[in-house]
């Protein structure tokens, strides 16, 4: 049966009726084979509600089925787009949090956290408007339809939110079931188009229904040989049709437009008011993990806002297409509509076996799809792609992924097998109900109870009535879909951060501009602390302690030990188990958060940098940084040795994976001195620094510690950092068991030492305190002859590395039991002669670059042969002395840094500066030269006394490398140990 094209854009098309190439993918399993019949629009609906009432607990069910049998009439936008967001809810579902977001897993799981009476209170004013009317058997249908959705969303509710509270972890209030009313209220803004939009729809669908009537006409017209038309020629009858059409073209036009937009509108007002109430939310939401939020802010806002435009739309459209087409079929005909009323019944019991079948293969198939998503986001995020691409598993990896998509295939396998048959079933006994309908409807023809065109009007009809239940069918659905939605978006924006923004006293502060930072006195009074995802696991466990303005702390401890927990909660990001912390003398919850973290700068294990330019990174929370400012903090930072090469400098466009990790740690550092804080905190700030690198960094924190302005708070594993602050906390086990200077904590049977000596070692675990504490005197006599050993094996490796290749050697300064090895240097070393313990430098040249590098030569060199060259012919390492408190390795490699530096100076042609003792007594101030421009920093480093290279004078003197001391009042030239160059004439 062929039904005039005309009538197909009046019912099938719909706002988004146009298929993407995906959503035909994803609903191409669910395509039939068979011939179009409108009888199985007839039958469609009533697999739909087969396969919606048939109980399962899995909520998705309520989503229209996937599978739309062959038809002129079917809306095929429901199955796609119920299929796609099937798809993407699971695939986020699954990666966030194990819920499932699907269209009924947004009612299912979003009301997981349901609680029943509430559920119930809220089912009571809808339920009141679904009750079955006494007019209307389809709508009665219906009703009940729509009941036994909601007892559904009931049932999972309360099942999902008793399970849901047996998790003592999972804090987040239980989400109210929404009223409808609350819902319709987000709609609210975009009343007036909604409005209008619903009126061109009404106008479009009622001359959509008048078509079969006058196709009817026009056919009696044509058959009968009338030879007018509604008292009119057929001619004036076509033209005024034609205009009729023209108009609901044109109010369908209007109707999908204005809905559209509405919806879009309305999705953006729900988007922007639930991302802002995540934004307002703690920290402890953010450790659950981003993927149900965001779920939340894509799939389910659009779900609401769709429900809430186009999805009433449709419905509107749907119920006024029942309504009409049922009511004309009877009027045309009572047998006829009763005919095909009987073979209904047979048909909706096939399509309850099937519906549920292909319902629950639907669900395993969006499982599979979801899995397999997964994998490919995860293996082709960049860090998971250059891991497998190290280890080559390439082949592995896509093994991984057939086995996924073999089972999505397996799955499909089964569902196309079973919708053909289904198809061919439900459209074999379409076909033979038409044929019935004909041979009876053209025998009442010939006995001239019915014409021809009503005949045709009514089959029209016929399809018109299925066309809409289908379409009601869905829209129930997709109502119920929105109001789970909207509960997983209520959900969001009534959520209340446990840490409220806003709520509490201004931390009063003092601007830079009016003299300095605020002095902020911190202590922390016994306090305990468990992070709210993992109640039971003490991370504090009665720390106390004292920070006082302008000082410098460095908090160590192993790894693990709750280092970052203790700065996390001094920026308010949790609130202590018990105990309290106080700031400036109150509690600092007494304070707004916003004014406490306005005070504190803090540099993360981690930075994170944002799509933008470099500028706009390290302004990122001080807007009203001047682009000096900024420079400045970026140079204090150390970022001038990369921006320098970079095309636009400081406006250069940066990701978040654009730059090195210790590039990002400089920026990340920049960004917090250009906040002029009173608190620095630093975690780990210069982890992913190189040495040359991270000796500007420190040299940058150094200055600001000595400034004494700034609280600076570090947590730290490398010596050479925590080194830079006056006090060392130790915490361990969750209590603070030492604290001291450095010197004073440096000490045999400390757990300072035992944590330093592990990390020396290279990451070995941390020896037990219990190891540290036995029997001291026992290792010091251990360690004294493990000295003694070691002091002679030293003294030959330094003859050998004066004369050729090193030998392997234990780069340990510390002994077995954690004990430091002290080094002296012998009487044999060439470097260190008597005369030198008296502050006498050597004169003669005692090592030389080309020694020490070839030395190295299994290293990736560190300079080239022509600069090696250069440099060799020019200069020679004259003296060399280890820093006591570091091992050889430590040596070692700032000699490495050395040479780098001497290839810097030479290759950029500097001017080296011969400079004031106690600016270059320190090596760090070489460093400098690796990153700053020519001369930038010298003059507000106060250096004099440059010497120009090349022309025949020392680089460096050695005297220079003196550090000059006060003994007894006495001024004392000392040696620190630094490298000293002595400048062989190349003249
Ligand atoms: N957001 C969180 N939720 C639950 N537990 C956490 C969270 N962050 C850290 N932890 C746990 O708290 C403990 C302390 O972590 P923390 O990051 O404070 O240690 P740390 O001393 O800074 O360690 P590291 O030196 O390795 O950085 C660890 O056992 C860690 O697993």
């Amino acid at each position: 049966m062929v039904f005039p094209s005309l009538v197909l854009p009046q019912i099938a098309a719909s706002r988004s009726s146009v298929r993407s190439p995906f959503a035909l993918l994803l609903s191409s399993s669910s395509s039939p084979s068979s011939l179009p019949s409108p009888f199985s629009n007839v039958l469609f609906p009533l697999r739909q509600l087969s396969s919606l009432s048939l109980s399962s607990s899995r909520p998705s069910s309520l989503a229209p089925s996937p599978s739309y049998p062959p038809s002129l009439f079917h809306r095929p936008s429901l199955l796609p787009r119920s299929n796609l967001q099937r798809c993407f809810q699971s695939t986020h579902s699954a990666a966030s949090q194990n819920i499932r977001p699907s269209s009924s897993s947004s009612s299912s799981e979003n009301e997981a956290n349901n609680s029943t009476p509430r559920s119930k209170r809220a089912e009571e004013p809808t339920a009141a408007k679904t009750e079955p009317g006494p007019s209307s058997s389809s709508s009665s249908l219906y009703q009940r339809l729509a009941k036994l959705i909601r007892e559904k969303l009931q049932q999972q509710m309360v099942k999902a939110s008793a399970s849901n509270s047996k998790d003592p972890s999972n804090p987040t209030p239980v989400p109210a079931f929404p009223d409808l009313g609350r819902l319709i209220s987000l709609a609210l803004p975009q009343r007036r188009t909604i409005v209008i939009a619903l009126v061109l729809l009404l106008v479009s669908s009622s001359i959509s229904l008048t078509i079969p009537f006058a196709i009817g006409k026009v056919i009696d017209f044509f058959t009968s040989g009338q030879s007018s038309l509604f008292g009119l020629g057929f001619g004036t009858v076509a033209a005024l049709m034609l205009l009729v059409f023209a108009v609901g073209a044109g109010a369908k036009a209007g109707s999908n437009i204005l809905l559209e937009l509405s919806g879009v509108r309305v999705v953006q007002g729900i988007r922007s008011q639930a991302y802002r109430s995540a934004l307002r939310q703690d920290v402890e939401m953010a450790d659950r993990g981003a993927g149900d939020t965001v779920s939340r802010l894509s799939v389910d806002t659009s779900i609401v806002g769709e429900s809430l435009t186009s999805d009433i739309g449709d419905g509107l459209r749907a119920g006024v297409t029942v309504l009409f087409a049922g009511t004309a079929m009877f009027l045309l005909s009572s047998k006829l509509t009763l005919l095909m009323l009987t073979v209904v019944p047979p048909a909706a019991i096939g399509a309850v076996f099937y519906g549920r079948y292909l319902r629950d293969l639907t669900l395993k198939t969006q499982d599979a799809v979801g899995a397999m998503t997964r994998l490919a986001e995860e293996r082709l995020s960049p860090p998971a792609f250059r891991t497998l691409t190290a280890f080559n598993t390439q082949k592995a990896e896509a093994r991984r992924f057939d086995e996924k998509v073999g089972s999505i295939v397996e799955l499909q396998t089964k569902e196309a097998y079973a919708s053909g048959l289904f198809y061919a079933g439900t459209g074999f006994v379409g076909n033979c109900a038409i044929l019935t309908l004909l041979t009876y409807g053209g025998h009442l023809v010939s006995k001239g109870e019915i014409s021809v065109g009503d005949l045709t009007s009514l089959l029209m009809y016929t399809a018109y009535l299925g066309g809409g239940m289908v379409s009601l069918t869905s829209f129930f659905a997709s109502v119920m879909k929105g109001v789970g939605a909207g509960a997983r978006v209520f959900e969001l924006i009534d959520r209340e951060s446990n840490i409220k923004l806003g709520e509490g006293e201004r931390l009063a502060s003092a601007t830079w501009q009016q003299g300095g930072p605020t002095r902020l006195p911190i202590r922390f009074n016994d306090v305990h602390f468990s992070y709210p995802s993992r109640p039971n696991q003490k991370i504090l466990n009665g720390v106390s302690l004292s920070i006082e303005p302008g000082q410098s702390y460095a908090l160590v401890g192993g790894s693990g030990a709750g280092k970052s927990s203790v700065h996390s909660l001094l920026l308010r990001y949790y609130d202590p188990s018990s105990g309290s912390i106080s700031l400036a003398g109150k509690d600092l919850r007494s304070y707004s958060p916003e004014s406490i973290r306005k005070q504190i700068a803090v540099v993360p294990q981690e930075p994170i940098l944002f799509d933008g330019t470099l500028e706009e990174n390290i302004k990122y929370g001080t807007e009203g940084a001047t682009r000096e400012e900024v420079e400045r903090a970026a140079e204090l930072a150390g970022c001038h040795a990369f921006v320098k090469d970079l095309s636009n400098g400081l406006d250069t466009k940066i990701g978040s994976r654009q730059l090195s990790g210790g590039q990002k740690q400089r920026v990340a550092i920049a960004r917090a001195l250009v906040k002029r804080p009173s608190i620095l905190l630093l975690d780990e700030a210069t982890s992913a620094l190189d040495s040359a690198s991270e000796l500007l960094v420190n040299q940058a924190i150094d200055s600001i510690i000595r400034e004494g302005k700034i609280t600076v708070w570090i947590v730290a594993h490398r010596l050479s950092t925590i080194k830079s602050a006056s006090n060392i906390l130790v915490l361990d086990k969750g209590k603070i068991v030492e604290k001291g200077s450095f010197n004073e904590l440096d000490r045999p049977g400390t757990r300072f030492r035992s944590l330093m000596a592990a990390q020396l070692d290279g990451g070995a675990a941390d020896p037990v305190e219990e190891e540290v504490q036995v029997d001291v005197e026992q290792r010091e006599e251990a360690a004294a002859a493990e000295e003694v050993q070691e002091k002679s094996r030293d003294e030959n490796i330094y003859t050998r590395r004066l004369d050729g290749p090193t030998p392997a050697r234990s780069s340990s300064p510390y002994n077995s039991l954690g004990s430091r090895r002290e080094y002296h240097t012998s009487s044999r070393n060439p470097l260190e002669k008597d005369s030198e313990r008296e502050g006498v430098v050597p004169t003669e040249p005692t090592w030389s670059v080309k020694q020490m590098l070839d030395r190295r030569s299994s290293s990736p060199p560190v300079v080239n042969r022509q600069t090696i060259q250069r440099l060799e012919n020019s200069s020679s390492l004259r003296y060399l002395e280890r820093d006591p408190s570091q091992g050889y390795q430590e040596l070692e490699r700032q000699l490495q840094d050395f040479v780098r530096l001497i290839q810097v100076v030479r290759d950029a042609d500097l001017e080296i500066l011969q400079g004031e003792e106690e600016e270059i007594l320190d090596s760090r101030v070489l460093s400098k030269l690796e990153s700053l421009e020519n001369r930038l920093c010298f003059d507000e480093q106060g250096v004099e006394g440059i010497v120009e290279s090349g022309q025949g004078e020392e680089v460096l003197d050695p005297q220079v490398l003196l550090g000059v001391a006060e003994s007894d009042g006495r001024e004392e030239r000392v040696r620190r140990g630094y490298f000293v160059v002595e400048r062989v004439s190349s003249t």
